[in-house]
């Protein structure tokens, strides 16, 4: 008998995988605690238009991404971000413009997801607990305890320390995948009613609580009023602040925009704070993906490669890989 494989994880390491199986003729069915897809590439709707708080955009070396990229640019998925760059050091603003070629999804930057799901069978708002084997198959258990399956392999496409719980059936490869620890990162959204007096677009940050900040009508598809930036700080500042209110982070982050930014800047309008628990994996593996093929249970994430975009993605074409190796075998 077959069944469909499940997928725990709508971020691009999900859906990569997702997709990969999908076009191998395999079935599948996702599974994610969110609202909708994206994980860290997801886009809050605000009441100031929806805005990017997680990935800021996202740039390609790998030839087989390069591929996927074009065709994502082709079907209107995602546009070419010019900004007008600046670097910030020892509260010195600087242009620093460059080459390199910087993707977002447009009109935000969950479109990318969101063509990426297509129609492919998918639970959003299910939070999975539990993976465990039933009679002969894999079956899913969610947070209200509601099960789901059977299923002949699981594919968990979470953040390390999450992905590493899910994979509690498989120790060895639950032992490797909780190696892998993940920093936080608040990001803070802020509008101000007139746009603010600066070139400024996106700003690398250092010597600050503050590591990025960009403008988001200065990217393609976005709505231009009100001024809104989102600010995200570094991982030392947030580690450190991990559990202060959101209004206090809010405050925080404005003082280190504004003394950063080299412009008067306003009170704001509308302010937002979001934690990423999980924002970005400690160090770079090189292990493409994870697996216990014998078992039918399979690991992917940016965790697993270089903890950006095209890590995650490259991620999810390994595991699809590996799982169709073993099925082949
Ligand atoms: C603030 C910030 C800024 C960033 N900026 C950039 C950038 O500019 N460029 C770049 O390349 N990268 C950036 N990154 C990194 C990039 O966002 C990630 O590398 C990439 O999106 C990870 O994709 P993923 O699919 O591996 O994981 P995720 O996107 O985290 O997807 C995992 C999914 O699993 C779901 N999930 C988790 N647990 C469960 C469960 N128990 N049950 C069901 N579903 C579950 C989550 O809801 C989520 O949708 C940034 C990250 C952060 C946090
Ligand atoms: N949790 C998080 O906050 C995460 C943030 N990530 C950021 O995602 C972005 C994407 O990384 P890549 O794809 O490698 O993109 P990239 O090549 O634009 O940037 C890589 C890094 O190089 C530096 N840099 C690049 N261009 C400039 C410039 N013109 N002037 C000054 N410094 C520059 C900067 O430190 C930046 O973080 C980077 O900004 C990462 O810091 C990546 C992963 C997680």
């Amino acid at each position: 008998m077959t069944f469909p494989i499940a997928i725990i994880g709508t971020g691009i390491a999900g859906l990569s995988a997702a997709g990969a199986l999908h076009a191998a003729g395999l079935e599948v069915q996702l599974f994610d605690k969110g609202r909708g897809s994206g994980g860290r590439m997801a886009s809050k709707r605000t009441e100031v238009g929806a805005l990017d708080l997680g990935a800021q955009y996202f740039t390609c070396r790998d030839r087989r991404f390069a591929e996927a990229v074009q065709q994502w640019r082709d079907r209107g998925w995602i546009a070419e971000w010019q900004p007008s760059l600046y670097d910030s050091a020892n509260g010195t603003l600087r242009p620093s413009q460059d080459e390199q070629i910087r993707w977002i999804g447009t009109p935000r930057m969950s479109a990318l997801t969101r063509g990426l799901l297509g129609d492919m069978p998918v639970r959003f708002s299910c939070r999975i607990t539990e993976v465990f084997h039933g009679k002969q198959h894999w079956m899913l258990q969610d947070a209200d305890g509601k099960a789901y399956g059977p299923f002949n392999q699981v594919v968990v496409a979470t953040p390390s320390p999450e992905a590493a719980q899910l994979l509690a059936a498989a120790p060895k490869l639950a032992s490797s995948v909780a190696s892998v620890a993940m920093e936080p990162n608040w990001a803070v959204a802020l509008s101000f009613e007139q746009p603010l007096d600066t070139p400024v677009d996106g700003c690398f940050i250092q010597d600050s609580p503050l590591e990025w900040a960009s403008r988001n009508h200065g990217k393609p598809g976005r709505a231009s009023q009100p001024d809104t930036w989102v600010l995200q700080a570094n991982s030392r500042w947030t580690r450190q602040y991990l559990d202060l209110v959101k209004d206090q982070v809010i405050e925080q982050l404005y003082g280190a925009f504004a003394e950063m930014i080299g412009c008067t800047v306003p009170e704001p309008v509308f302010g937002l704070a979001h934690r990423w628990l999980y924002g970005r994996p400690v160090g770079n593996h090189g292990w493409g993906a994870l697996a216990d093929s014998s078992l039918g249970l399979y690991a992917c994430g940016d965790w697993c490669l270089s903890g950006r975009v095209e890590g995650a993605w490259l991620s999810g074409q390994a595991v699809a890989r590996k799982l169709l190796q073993h099925r082949a075998s």
